[in-house]
């Protein structure tokens, strides 16, 4: 079993990056004032899944793939880039079949990071026994998440596993990401399906620094 590491580099959004006034999108008026600005706006995240799906499919074409999508926060993310895979598979002579799993881990209260982070449903996952697993996350922030799910997912003696997601911050450094989409600066960002404490899932696509905490 092995794991694929540091497919491509990401975009990166710098510290000192100041996002797009709100004033110039459109968002839903019961998050007036919860928001600073906007961060990736959607058609960027969009265009970098499409690039992502693009190196998948480079370094997976033709290997059936098990898309193992974390919820809540992947879920989005997840839908758009299986999307973007099955685009390039139904235009090229190159095609991937794709089987799609969810798993759910929780471990954010309010915006800290908790050492209370519960598995939930999905325990047994030994279908990934031999198969090529692609975990497809939202954001990597102290990367215990990923670091649980991938102890978990390894005990399954998977034949290879991927790791894609949305954005990591930039200050972590994780070997194991192999398709993430931007490096991001170390806020809390919501919106694209990540919430503080569930509100803001209803949120427009984009991402969004919060301004509430
Ligand atoms: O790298 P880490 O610091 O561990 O954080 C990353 C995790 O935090 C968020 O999930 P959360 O626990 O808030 O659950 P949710 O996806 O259901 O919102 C996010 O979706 C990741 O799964």
């Amino acid at each position: 079993m092995f794991l694929l590491t540091s497919a491509s580099p990401a975009v990166t959004i710098e510290d000192s990056w100041p996002g797009y006034s709100l004033d110039l999108f459109s968002y839903p008026a019961h998050y007036a004032g919860d928001l600073d600005c906007v961060i990736i706006p959607h058609g960027v995240i969009m265009d970098r899944t499409e690039r992502l799906a693009r190196n998948i499919m480079d370094d997976l074409g033709n290997h059936d793939i098990v898309v193992l999508c974390v919820l809540k926060g992947g879920y989005q993310f997840s839908a758009d880039l299986v999307d973007r895979i099955k685009a390039l598979s139904c235009n090229s002579n190159r095609t991937i079949p794709m089987r799609v799993h969810f798993i759910r881990l929780k471990s954010y209260l309010n915006d800290q990071s908790t050492e209370d982070l519960h598995i939930v449903g999905a325990e047994d996952l030994s279908f990934l026994t031999g198969k090529n697993v692609l975990i497809v996350e939202a954001i990597v922030g102290t990367g215990k998440t990923m670091k649980t799910l991938l102890k978990h997912v390894q005990a399954f003696k998977p034949n290879m596993i991927k790791v894609a997601g949305v954005a990591f911050f930039l200050i972590t450094h994780f070997s194991y990401l192999s398709d993430v989409g931007f490096e991001i600066p170390n806020r809390f960002v919501v919106g694209y399906a990540l919430d503080y404490n569930e509100y803001f899932r209803d949120l427009n696509v984009s991402w969004y620094k919060c301004f509430i905490i």
